[in-house]
């Protein structure tokens, strides 16, 4: 289900922002056919030219919609992340907003300046070595030569390349590319980054401090939007997302709402909704941040997974995980919303292993994590979990961000908004004054 159209516009929480991007009605369209394509550019060419009437809202013989009608702006200060399956438009989208393909119909109007990360060693030389790439990938980016003297060595440690920074760049492997385009970028002041899954190919450690780096830069108000097939590096540092579907804007909002509905839409298929069970299957290496959630159920008190909860039994909610390095000091955060309350849902419980100062530590390998409650506080009803693992209050390794799961009630309902663990008694008085105190 994609959210309704209203939630397409900019979001509301940055009206003092002026938009440094706008992007009105684009579309763009490709044909898969080459020779067709070829054809088909000629014949635009020959129409500019002339000044014929170029048929740009049409579809042609094999053409199809790699983007219909986008519109969003991108405020300043603002992390956006674009989500979608593959093919749905990202990296077109990008490509559009960086200048480097123009669309069919509709314009894009961008202030201020632009780095764009979009494609592995863009903008590199192969044949130049790394340290004559560095001067020419940022004075493309606007530098001035003694701008880059300066800060040549920031960029260089920062890539972690020292000692390949004199061999030509078409013999490092696709990380260092990566790292070394990475590090250029954002040592060039951009007021704006686009950057398009370059992160993907990094190993787990420089992934984090990547993401570190990213969270500091918009700190100072640079604005910039991430392409990331994984969730939780889009929810690490976007306030809000656009969805893409199928060329389509399906749903523009706060990252949490959308990333909820890229997954719900993503693993519809997989998901066991009302079995209070949720297995996920496993992401490809290049997508993890080297911990990665697999499982979350629960069990009772003698370590049986439970299929039904009940108010006021003891349970423990498990989180099978695996492991790809050696961590520590990681936390589980577990956010519970009510479905359909009176008060229309909001969090009705959240715990964090942090203000409990539990931490775990990992090696490679799989895992469960518990959290044991000697009683289940929820009363009978529909909840959504929000489960994170972090390791300290800004990185995220994985999020699910709505695990459904219901409780049932073996009492009759009371009316309480949590709870109660309670005994009834009756006790004699042991006199006549004790029981009606005056
Ligand atoms: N130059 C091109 N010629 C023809 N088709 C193209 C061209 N570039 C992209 N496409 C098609 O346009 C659609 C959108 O591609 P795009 O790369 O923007 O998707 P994406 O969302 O970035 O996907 P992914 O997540 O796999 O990177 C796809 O169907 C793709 O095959």
């Amino acid at each position: 289900m994609l959210l309704n159209s209203q939630s397409q516009s900019a979001p509301e929480n940055l009206p003092e922002n002026p938009p440094v991007i706008t992007v009105e009605g684009v579309s763009k369209k490709f044909c898969r056919d080459l020779r067709r394509s070829l054809f088909y550019g000629v014949q635009d060419i020959a129409a500019d030219l002339t000044g014929g009437r170029r048929h740009s809202d049409r579809l042609r013989s094999h053409e199809f919609w790699a983007l219909k009608d986008i519109n969003f702006q991108l405020h300043r200060g603002e992390a956006l992340g674009l989500v979608g399956t593959n093919g749905a438009g990202k990296s077109t989208l990008l490509r559009i907003i960086s200048g480097l393909i123009k669309p069919d119909v509709g314009k894009v109007r961008v202030s201020g300046r632009i780095a764009p990360l979009i494609a592995l060693g863009a903008g590199f030389n192969p044949i130049l070595t790394g340290r004559e790439n560095i001067y020419a990938n940022m004075s493309i980016l606007g530098l001035t030569t003694s701008q880059i003297e300066a800060r040549f060595q920031d960029v260089v440690d920062f890539a972690e390349i020292e000692e390949a920074i004199d061999a030509p760049v078409q013999t490092y492997s696709s990380g260092m590319a990566a790292r070394l385009g990475f590090a250029c970028a954002i040592h060039t002041d951009p007021e704006i980054l686009l950057i398009d899954e370059v992160l993907a190919v990094g190993d787990a450690r420089f992934k984090a401090k990547c993401y570190r780096r990213l969270y500091e830069i918009r700190q100072r108000g640079v604005s910039f939007i991430l392409v990331n097939h994984n969730p939780q590096a889009i929810l690490n540092i976007c306030d809000t997302a656009v969805y893409l579907s199928k060329g389509c804007l399906a749903a523009r909002g706060n990252s949490g709402e959308i990333v909820a509905q890229y997954e719900k839409d993503l693993f519809l298929d997989e998901v066991e909704f009302g079995s209070n069970r949720m297995s996920l299957p496993a992401k490809p290496r290049a997508e993890s941040l080297g911990l990665d959630i697999r499982d979350l159920f629960f069990r009772d008190e003698y370590g049986n997974i439970l299929q039904a909860l009940f108010a006021g039994e003891a349970v423990s909610f498990c989180v099978g995980i695996e492991s790809y390095h050696v961590f520590e000091g990681i936390t589980m955060h577990v956010k519970i919303n009510k479905i359909g309350g009176e008060d229309n849902s909001g969090t009705v419980l959240y715990l964090n292993g942090e203000n409990d100062d539990v931490y775990f530590s990992t090696e490679s390998g799989q895992y469960e994590l518990r959290l044991e409650l000697p009683y289940l506080g929820l009363e009978a009803g529909a909840y959504t979990m929000n489960l994170k693992i972090k390791k300290d209050s800004i990185y995220t390794f994985d999020v699910v961000e709505s695990f459904k799961f219901t409780v049932q009630s073996k009492s009759r309902e009371n009316k309480c908004v949590f709870y109660q663990p309670r005994t009834w008694k009756i006790m004699e008085s042991a006199s006549k004054a004790d029981a009606f105190p005056h």
